[in-house]
């Protein structure tokens, strides 16, 4: 028979315990008392009696006894006793140990009380429920013991809950994450994969064009091999030597002066007449005509000069030597030419520097890789000074190289890597030389002074070795005008000399006298048959000069009749 007893509130001393379970279910198989899994209310008492589970006192007990605590669904943390052996009670879904019921002493030997002795039989009956009442007491200790570690434990189990709960939101919110992510990821697998097609795409269109860029490159080479060798042989139509005529204005300090008859008949042709006064009447002297490759009148600007210059550059470029002199009478205008007036008007070789450094930036597009080298000397008197290095005491001479051909030892040779370079290093060149003479002017006419820049050019395994130099010649007037005997001598010495050379060159002879001067030795490399050389002879316009300019451009004619053919100077290495 089933028996629901609630468990009586013996004692409201403590508080009610809101962890504790509110009811306890006692289940007595034994007895048949089985209480329903109702929430029961269990509180503490302080005396083990009133601790009744229904109508069965704890102490009654057994080890089959069974609580069915059905709130709670978490054993407290006791040492795991062996369920089988010792009594249990139900935690939720756990099972317990319990102390089993106090058990009467079973070896000592009770004298058996008659039983008409009530007295004897109450007081042990009292004994008994003494010794019950004890057993009471400790099994509501321990009882009390086992709610507070159960209400540990359901504190212990709500937080975990919490965090539990916690982790739980953490959790999906992670998931949630995670699919936002793998959505992300999936959508930037594709975009990575599109970009990989676009690469290969793009792989192959690159190598299509890496081809055609080669192919290009090679027609590149190609056409600029058969421009050079157009452009040498115009220049070798033209004459290996050339001869350029520049007639200087009347400046205005020369107002006072009269002016020679000089008409420009054509623009590589010009007249020249003496006026001559006889009895007080003019009458004209012989009329000489010259014919050169050009002739510049008096207007024409330093640009205009230039331009007919710069093919011969080009071929420097292309591997050829060229040689460029200004020969004249003093102040006919050689240094002008070659220097230039002042900052508003550079003459060849300002413009020779900036033309230079602009084909080797356009070269080095196709692929040519240019050095330049500089070098700086004055031949005064039959000797040679360095013009960047006038302190030396180092003797300068001219000497044959194998390989390098005509060398001056212990000159200054500058590497040059930009136009600013090389413009510094001749203005520090003019400076040097204005320093080293007491009277600039004077001795500016009676010296020569070559600039030298040379030009190596390397495409893949070919070479070109090209140079310029460029000669501003002292003055031609002949001894008779001049008072500087020594001087002017050594001079003629030195124009007679590239004189004969010429001549030499032009009739082919066997032997060609380059060592008669320092001039000629020294430019030998630029007046042999693999050259190219440009005479500007200058003419000043006063009447006064008509001996000099005529003997001038008698000279000039003579060199026009020179025939070189020019050989490159092309080396081919072979790996
Ligand atoms: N084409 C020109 N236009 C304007 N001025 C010129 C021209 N040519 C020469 N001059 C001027 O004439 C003067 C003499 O020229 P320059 O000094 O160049 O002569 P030069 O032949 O070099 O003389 P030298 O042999 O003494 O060096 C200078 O003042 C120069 O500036």
């Amino acid at each position: 028979m089933m028996d629901r007893t609630r468990i009586p509130l013996s004692s409201r001393k403590q508080p009610l315990n809101p962890r504790v379970p509110h009811s306890v279910s006692v289940t007595r198989s034994n007895n048949n008392i089985v209480h329903p899994p109702a929430r029961r209310i269990v509180r503490r008492s302080n005396s083990c009696s009133d601790l009744n589970f229904g109508a069965t006192p704890v102490s009654r007990l057994n080890a089959q006894s069974t609580i069915n605590l059905t709130t709670i669904n978490k054993r407290p943390a006791f040492a795991k006793p062996n369920l089988k052996t010792v009594p249990s009670v139900k935690l939720g879904s756990k099972r317990v140990a319990v102390d089993p019921p106090a058990q009467a002493p079973t070896n000592t030997k009770v004298a058996k009380i008659p039983p008409y002795d009530y007295k004897a039989r109450f007081n042990a009956l009292l004994e008994k429920h003494k010794i019950l009442q004890q057993t009471l007491l400790d099994k509501d200790a321990a009882l009390s013991s086992t709610t507070d570690q159960l209400g540990d434990a359901l504190n212990e189990f709500a937080l975990l809950k919490k965090k539990s709960a916690n982790l739980e939101d953490d959790l999906n919110r992670a998931i949630q994450a995670g699919a936002v992510n793998e959505a992300r990821i999936r959508e930037l697998e594709n975009t990575q994969s599109l970009l990989r097609q676009d690469l290969l795409k793009l792989q192959d269109t690159n190598y299509a064009q890496q081809q055609l860029l080669e192919l290009y490159e090679g027609r590149i080479q190609e056409h600029e091999h058969v421009r050079r060798i157009m452009h040498n042989q115009i220049q070798d139509l033209k004459g290996t030597i050339r001869v350029f005529c520049r007639v200087r204005p009347a400046l205005f300090s020369e107002d006072s002066k009269q002016l020679c008859n000089i008409g420009f008949i054509d623009e590589d042709m010009l007249e020249i007449k003496k006026t001559n006064e006889l009895n007080g009447s003019r009458i004209n002297d012989a009329c000489l005509q010259f014919v050169f490759d050009k002739v510049f009148q008096p207007e024409a600007s330093q640009v205009d000069v230039f331009h007919e210059l710069s093919q011969l550059i080009q071929s420097a470029m292309d591997g050829y030597h060229v040689c460029v002199f200004a020969y004249g009478q003093t102040g006919s205008g050689k240094t002008y030419t070659m220097q230039g007036g002042d900052g508003s008007s550079p003459g060849m070789i300002p413009q020779t520097v900036d033309f230079i450094f602009n084909l080797i930036a356009k070269y080095e597009k196709i692929g040519w890789r240019y050095t330049v080298e500089a070098s700086f000397l004055e031949i005064y008197n039959e000797s040679i000074r360095d013009l960047l290095k006038l302190q030396s005491k180092e003797h300068l001479d001219i000497c044959f190289n194998e390989g390098k051909g005509i060398t001056v030892r212990n000159l200054t040779i500058n590497p040059v890597h930009s136009p600013q370079e090389l413009h510094t290093l001749i203005s520090r060149a003019i400076q040097n030389r204005a320093v080293a003479s007491t009277n600039y002017n004077e001795h500016s006419s009676r010296s020569h002074v070559v600039t030298k820049i040379s030009l190596t050019g390397v495409h893949l395994n070919t070479v070109h070795n090209g140079s310029l130099s460029l000669v501003d010649l002292a003055g031609s007037e002949s001894a008779k005008t001049s008072e500087r005997i020594t001087e002017t001598k050594n001079i003629n010495k030195s124009l007679t000399a590239l004189g004969s050379v010429m001549s030499a060159l032009q009739n082919k002879e066997n032997h060609v006298p380059y060592r008669n001067s320092k001039l000629t030795y020294l430019l030998q490399s630029s007046l042999g048959g693999n050259s190219k050389t440009l005479m500007f002879v200058n003419i000043a316009p006063f009447q006064e000069c008509y001996g000099e300019s005529v003997n001038a451009l008698r000279f000039a004619s003579k060199v026009k009749e020179v025939k070189l053919m020019s050989k490159k100077n092309k080396t081919v290495i072979r790996n």
